[in-house]
Parts: structure tokens; C-alpha cells; sequence
């Protein structure tokens, strides 16, 4: 696939304890060597990353989001964002699991920024901020600020393409 500036990856989860104890069957797996994934037995579709139950944190991590903290210290945007229905391993593959191994994205990302950042010759001043959100019945929820859980936030940018959050009351919003 040609290189774009929206990639899509899919990682499918192991079945967890309980789906297995109901007999919950896999019917969707990577096709060996590619970036596809089968569904039941014929239906195929391309991604360009696709990874499988038994894909680690690190795999993830080093395959799809790595490479964006180059090109972020060239001065790039860079978005990682995690779609999938409930209980399909978003917030594992963002924030982890309970093991210390399992640490997710945000982990590495933050462990390996601060590293480039030291390593950096160039006598910069470096100013990191992070923002973290969760989209869901099309409402934004600031999941670092409690208080804005019944507030709709928007997401506005500047011509120079920065971002900011504006918040709004709204009493009647339902945000998970
Ligand atoms: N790759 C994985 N390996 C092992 N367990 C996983 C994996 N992905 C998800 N799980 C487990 O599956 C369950 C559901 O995952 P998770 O809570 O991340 O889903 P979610 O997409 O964030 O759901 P929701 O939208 O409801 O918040 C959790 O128990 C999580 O630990």
C-alpha cells in the first residue's frame, strides 16, 4: 500500500475467559504474512498493519506509533486513535493491561519522547502537552478533567493548525 498520512491498523484480542466459557468461537484471523484479516472463511480485507490475539503491546507499539515520534520531533502532528466497539481493546492497547509488560501506547510513547528529548543535541526549549479524549455518541469527554464530565467539548484550530479544547455546559448531555 502506498505510503499516506492515515494509516489503519486492526488488532484482534484474544477471547477472554468468559467468551471462552460461553463457547465463543474466533471467526476472524490475520492471513499469515500480510496485512489482511479473514473473515470466516472467504471475506478479506487490507489494512496496513493487522495484528493478531497473540500481537504484544511492543509489537503494536514499535510497528504503528514509533515512527510517528520522528516525525513529531520534526515538528509534525502526529494522531493515534483507537476505534472499535466496547470491549474490542481500545483502552487496553492505549493505557495497558494490569501487568507491568502489558503497558500500553501512552507508556511507551511518554517513556520514549522524554528519551529523544534528552538525547537531543539541539539547544531547544521543549514544551510537552498531552490531551486525552474519548469520543463516544459523537460527545467528547476530557478524560484527564473530571470536572468537565457534563460539559460538551468542542475541538477548535487555529490557522496553524493547534488545537484547544472549548468547553460548554450542557445539562442535558450524556457522556459516559
Ligand atoms: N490484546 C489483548 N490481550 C489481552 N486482553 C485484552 C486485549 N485487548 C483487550 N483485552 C481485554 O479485553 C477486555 C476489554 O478491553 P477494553 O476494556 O480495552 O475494551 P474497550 O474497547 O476499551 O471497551 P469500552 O469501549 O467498553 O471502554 C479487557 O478485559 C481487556 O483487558
Amino acid at each position: 500500500m502506498a505510503d499516506v498520512c492515515v494509516k489503519v491498523a486492526v488488532r484482534i484480542r484474544p477471547l477472554l475467559p468468559k467468551e471462552v466459557l460461553h463457547a465463543h468461537r474466533v471467526c476472524v484471523r490475520v492471513v499469515p504474512g500480510s496485512s489482511q484479516v479473514m473473515l470466516g472463511q472467504q471475506r478479506t480485507f487490507s489494512f496496513h498493519h493487522a495484528f493478531g490475539p497473540e500481537a504484544s503491546q511492543d509489537e503494536v507499539y514499535k510497528e504503528c506509533v514509533r515512527p510517528l515520534l520522528d516525525t513529531l520531533l520534526d515538528g509534525y502532528n502526529a494522531t493515534v486513535f483507537c476505534y472499535g466497539q466496547t470491549g474490542s481493546g481500545k483502552t487496553y492497547t492505549l493505557d495497558g493491561g494490569s501487568l507491568v509488560e502489558e503497558g500500553g501506547l501512552t507508556d511507551r510513547v511518554a517513556q520514549d519522547l522524554f528519551c529523544l528529548l534528552d538525547e537531543s543535541s539541539e539547544v531547544v526549549e521543549y514544551s510537552v502537552t498531552l490531551s486525552y479524549l474519548e469520543l463516544y455518541m459523537e460527545e467528547l469527554r476530557d478524560l484527564l478533567e473530571l470536572a468537565t464530565a457534563n460539559k460538551t467539548l468542542h475541538i477548535r484550530e487555529d490557522e496553524r493548525g493547534n488545537t484547544a479544547k472549548i468547553g460548554s455546559r450542557c445539562a442535558s448531555c450524556q457522556i459516559r
